[in-house]
């Protein structure tokens, strides 16, 4: 859907963007993340034109976009900022319906479409017909968004559009725009510095480190397998080992030598996660838990105390365990 091909952003001799490959398929919610200046906003604001690249090629569902007409484009993408610029001296409402307006869409549909939206983003009805200096920055923020949706582009850029907002008042959006993203299919791609609402609201991860792409892969392979040591201290070094327990099957956790001791009648499938059946185990009086291959067959012992360590690890990973 959005494709970067080689694409490279320089400014004098500063490299902004630097030799960016990148497939974003259609509906997918993509956030970019990584530390200032390493070319989250350059990246995002050539998607729409506002920024051009010097060097590459930038493909909307395989088109080339730089043979559409910038005004054309913008129109076709929705654009959510910080502190969003609503334009104080028109209502809400006609805020909402700028691009519809510029598109030549009827009154009535308009005023469909800003009535469902304003349903959509949970504000009353009445909000359409005030001004934005009536509004909170969270209810502002919300109309940012509707006013992103009002044409219902297939695709939203969003960069830190809920930087400046209180964490409860985040945490709202952040579910508000979850919602949207199961009701409808649409492309976002969303820029962030909070790694939290990175991983609450991605299908896919961007990492940014001096201009280059340094890993592009959904949250749990990006913590599986972090591309660096950058990625590493990005993400946070609790968040990965907290995944990679979760993850940890019996048979990684089984041992040959552990075979002295009180065998369990319970037995577990090789792929069984730990984390699921480590209840049922510290439940169990014996000491052995026997893990079973496809076939049946017992291959090998998950001992209580790996077990036992599994648990204690899990607590310093900051994981909520009980038994
Ligand atoms: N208009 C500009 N003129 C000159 N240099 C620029 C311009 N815009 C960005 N840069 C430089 O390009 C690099 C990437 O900037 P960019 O804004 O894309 O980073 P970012 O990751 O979005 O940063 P932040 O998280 O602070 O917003 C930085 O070195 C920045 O100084």
């Amino acid at each position: 859907m959005i494709q970067f091909k080689q694409v490279t952003k320089k400014y004098g001799d500063t490299v902004a963007v630097s030799d960016v490959d990148m497939h974003i398929e259609a509906n997918e919610f993509v956030v970019f993340i990584g530390l200032s200046g390493s070319g989250k906003t350059t990246s995002l604001s050539m998607i729409n034109r506002m920024v051009e690249p010097t060097s590459g090629q930038i493909f909307i569902d395989g088109i080339d976009h730089q043979t559409i007409d910038p005004v054309t484009l913008r129109r076709n993408i929705g654009y959510v900022i910080q502190g969003i610029g609503l334009l104080p001296h028109y209502t809400i409402y006609e805020n909402i319906i700028t691009v519809p307006k510029l598109l030549g869409w009827s009154e009535s549909d308009m005023r469909v479409r800003a009535e469902t939206l304003i349903e959509l983003i949970d504000l009353p009805l009445e909000t359409l017909e005030e001004y934005p200096n009536q509004l909170s920055g969270g209810q502002q923020q919300r109309i940012g968004v509707a006013r992103a949706l009002a044409a219902n582009p297939p695709v939203i850029l969003m960069d830190e559009p809920f930087g400046a907002l209180d964490p409860i008042t985040r945490d709202a959006l952040q579910d508000s725009l979850l919602e949207l993203k199961a009701r409808d299919q649409r492309t976002f791609v969303f820029v962030t510095h909070d790694v939290d609402e990175a991983f609450k609201l991605a299908d896919k991860i961007a990492i940014w480190q001096y201009g280059e792409l340094v890993q592009f892969d959904t949250p749990q392979n990006i913590l599986l397998e972090p591309a660096n040591d950058y990625v590493v201290e990005l993400v946070g070094i609790q968040r990965i080992e907290s995944a990679r327990l979760a993850a940890l099957t019996v048979a990684d956790l089984a041992s040959k030598d552990a075979v002295n001791g009180h065998k369990s009648s319970v037995t577990y499938p090789a792929d069984a996660l730990v984390s699921e059946s480590m209840r049922s185990m510290l439940l169990d009086e014996a000491s052995l838990f026997p893990v079973l291959d496809a076939k049946g067959q017992e291959i090998s012992y998950v001992s209580k105390e790996a077990i036992l360590d599994y648990y204690d690890a899990m607590h310093a990973a900051g994981k909520q365990v009980t038994v």
